[in-house]
């Protein structure tokens, strides 16, 4: 993907005319000095020169993330091209903070103020404030270890504990411990000095002088002993006040229907509440859409002077020039309703909200190691994810937050989030910290560590996908290609598959970017046999894959067809009525175009060649098989489906194509707890594969007759594991 290709849809940022520059500049500085985080700088900065590391909790929008940057820069921390970097868990917000920091700063941004987010980096040799996601310095420290470019590191919202801030933690630790140590050496390029790993010792500080790093960990909601006693008792420091107040109202009793609530809540505000947008906190896309809907419904049956209500989506899986609109103002007399996950909680000021409304509930990933089921359920926010949205009330006026449960249930919420890493498949990270010559991850430094289940079944997984040797070692070239792709393991093994053996990394990689979004169908519940007939077409007896690679191709010959003879904006009304027509989700299917065409650019600076199999469709299901052969399911005599690796029964997902077909033997990419275990996103295969493509795993009958006691494989045929698996022999083959 070519750097920086998101940048002109999303951000630009144009000079206003002089008079208007000036009046706003005045305010801007007017605003920056109400901050509660000001009266203070003269004390952070001092706090900052005598600590290594310090600690800072604020209130909600005191100012912390778009003022403390600018203070750094003031107090000299940017001298000699050093550069101060904050991280962001999520995007959007490592977008909007830079753009406004910049604007504070009367700066263009992507000068001294940028940001890097995966795919789009608006950055350049004159930057000093870097925002950016955890996830993006963690890979930056693939190729600079000792992070020499930085002398400060502020790591935003910590309270989050995503998987990638939690590991960061742990990596700034040693980069800090390292860069102190060698403090003044004056490097060359190539000299050996750093952070000591794989038994070697890694090339740091790329022929600068060695210099200390500073760290900052920062939240609204943080439990500062937590993170202090992580950094051997380092000091906090909490800064006083909020800039406005936000009313929190509850209601009297527990809501049956939260969705329900919330609509209700939406109108009323309209209806009695002074001018301000509203933010509704819903648990994922279908959720969002069919809110959407309804509202657009309902506005039809209030009279015509208040309809001027705009509902508007923000969600992970949204391309971000949609996420952006969120961010325009409504237009004149409307009022906006932004209806948005938990992407919009933390960080990130939506200019004129005044009314939040939070039901309580957030959509959390679970992952079994022991089943290697991941689970995405509906659960109750926690105390700091509450106070976080409410914060986003109070930013720009006073607010009102309504919680859709009783004041009761409030106290009964967690504290704070359960951290990722207890809770998530860690392969991706550990190939991440393999990649970065980290040896020993039971022995890692994880604030919290994940269980010890967990790390051995992403360690085996690992070995399977062919991502490590079999003594846990980086395989080369497989393993290095993987860890520099920014997906899943087992999708970059895809890939890597489908360029070497199988001669379909076309198809494969718009397989990966139509996996990657939410559903790609559009489904109202009240048109549902509609919906179905008019889409029988895209419908391949083989599978969900096939069906996907249809809808792409379909849509792609469409929009190819009227390229030349329409304008963009004429192309995207017709390609929404496409969508329309044939039930598909426009947005999703325009972020899977997006997606495809970012990974594309990877695998090809990767020097991959992208080639079609075309209509080979046999070869491209071989390649599936040869893919995602850990997930392979095989048919039970009474219907149901046995997943060979968990053993788990499993039952075919309705809204999959092959769900009355019921083939012998599939694989799959998703598996999902509701009211059964379900399997989503399947293809029938012919089990014979299995052993043929992933022989280190399964067996045929024939070749189980040869099997000795040291050895354990599964049975092509029915799934179970011969000789039995002990965890002594998992154990003996990992940590060597
Ligand atoms: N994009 C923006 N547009 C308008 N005002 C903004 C914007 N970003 C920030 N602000 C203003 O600056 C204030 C401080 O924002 P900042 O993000 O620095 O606070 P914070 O303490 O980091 O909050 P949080 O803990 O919620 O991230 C906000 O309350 C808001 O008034």
């Amino acid at each position: 993907m070519a750097q920086g290709e998101l940048k002109s849809s999303v951000l630009p940022n144009p000079k206003p005319p002089i008079a208007s520059r000036f009046s706003m500049r005045q305010k801007i500085a007017e605003h920056r000095k109400s901050l509660p985080i000001a009266s203070v700088e003269k004390r952070l900065i001092e706090e900052v020169q005598k600590n290594d590391i310090l600690i800072i909790v604020g209130e909600t929008g005191s100012g912390k993330t778009t003022q403390l940057p600018q203070f750094l820069f003031s107090g000299g921390f940017c001298r000699e091209g050093k550069m101060v970097g904050i991280t962001q868990p999520r995007r959007i917000a490592a977008v909007t903070i830079a753009k406004r920091v910049a604007e504070e700063s009367d700066v263009e941004l992507g000068q001294r103020v940028g940001y890097s987010i995966r795919f789009d980096d608006c950055t350049s040799s004159s930057t000093r404030l870097k925002y950016m996601t955890d996830g993006f310095l963690l890979r930056e420290a693939l190729l600079d270890p000792l992070l020499s470019r930085y002398s400060v590191i502020v790591v935003d919202e910590a309270h989050e504990r995503t998987v990638h801030t939690d590991v960061l933690l742990a990596l700034l630790k040693e980069v800090q411990r390292a860069r102190s140590k060698h403090e003044g050496v004056q490097t060359k390029a190539g000299d050996e000095i750093g952070v000591k790993r794989n038994g070697g010792v890694l090339r740091g500080c790329q022929g600068r002088k060695v210099s200390p790093l500073k760290l900052i960990i920062m939240s609204a909601s943080l439990d500062a002993r937590v993170f202090s006693e992580y950094f051997g008792g380092a000091k906090a420091v909490h800064v006083e006040g909020r800039q406005f107040p936000v009313d929190i109202f509850y209601t009297v009793h527990p809501e049956t229907d939260y969705v329900d609530a919330a609509l209700v809540t939406i109108f009323q505000i309209h209806v009695e509440e002074k001018p301000g947008d509203i933010l509704v906190f819903l648990t994922g896309q279908d959720e969002i859409e069919s809110v959407e809907r309804l509202v657009k419904e309902r506005l039809e049956h209030l009279p015509e002077d208040k309809r001027k209500l705009l509902p508007l989506a923000i969600f992970s899986a949204l391309p971000s020039e949609q996420q952006m609109q969120v961010f325009a103002p409504a237009p004149t007399g409307f009022r906006k309703v932004i209806l948005a996950t938990n992407i919009a909680e933390t960080s990130i000021t939506i200019p004129g909200i005044r009314y939040v409304i939070d039901p309580g509930f957030v959509k959390a990933r679970t992952y079994d190691p022991s089943k290697g089921m991941e689970t995405l359920d509906v659960v109750p926010a926690s105390k700091a994810q509450s106070l976080q949205r409410s914060g986003r009330a109070g930013r720009e006026g006073p607010g009102k937050c309504f919680r859709l449960y009783p004041e009761r249930e409030f106290e009964k919420l967690d504290g704070s989030t359960k951290p990722e890493i207890k809770r998530c498949n860690l392969s991706n990270v550990i190939l991440q910290l393999k990649a970065l010559g980290i040896d020993d991850i039971v022995g890692f430094d994880f604030i919290d560590k994940p269980s010890r289940g967990a790390i051995v079944k992403a360690l085996t997984e690992l070995r399977l996908l062919g991502a490590l040797t079999d003594d846990c070692q980086l395989e080369k070239p497989a393993g290095e290609q993987m860890s520099r792709l920014p997906l899943d393991p087992v999708y970059s093994r895809a890939l890597i598959l489908a360029n070497k053996q199988f001669n379909c990394l076309e198809e494969m990689l718009i397989t990966v970017a139509m996996l990657s979004v939410e559903s790609i169908f559009y489904d109202p519940r009240e048109k549902r046999e509609e919906a179905r007939t008019s889409r029988n077409h895209f419908a391949s007896i083989e599978g969900d894959h096939l069906t996907y690679l249809s809808v792409y191709r379909e849509s792609n010959e469409f929009l190819e067809k009227r390229k030349t003879e329409s304008s963009e904006a004429k192309i995207d009304k017709i390609m929404k009525k496409w969508c329309k027509d044939n039930f598909v989700n426009n947005r999703s299917l325009k972020h899977a175009r997006d997606t495809y065409r970012q990974i594309r650019g990877h695998v090809e600076q990767m020097g991959f060649n992208v080639s079609s199999c075309g209509n080979d469709m046999l070869e491209y299901r071989r390649c599936l098989a040869a893919s995602f052969f850990l997930k392979a399911a095989q048919r039970q005599m009474d219907g149901t489906y046995r997943a060979l690796e968990s053993g788990e029964i499993v039952h075919i997902h309705p809204t999959s194509v092959l769900f009355r077909s019921k083939p012998e033997c599939v694989i799959f990419n998703e598996l999902m707890q509701t009211s059964k275990k379900y399997i989503k996103n399947l293809t029938r295969i012919d089990h014979l594969w299995l052993a043929e493509f992933a022989p280190h795993h399964y067996k045929t009958d024939d070749e189980m007759k040869d099997l000795t006691q040291d050895d354990c494989f599964y049975s092509v045929r029915d799934g179970t594991l011969r000789p039995l698996e002990t965890e002594a022999n998992v154990k003996g083959k990992l940590f060597v």
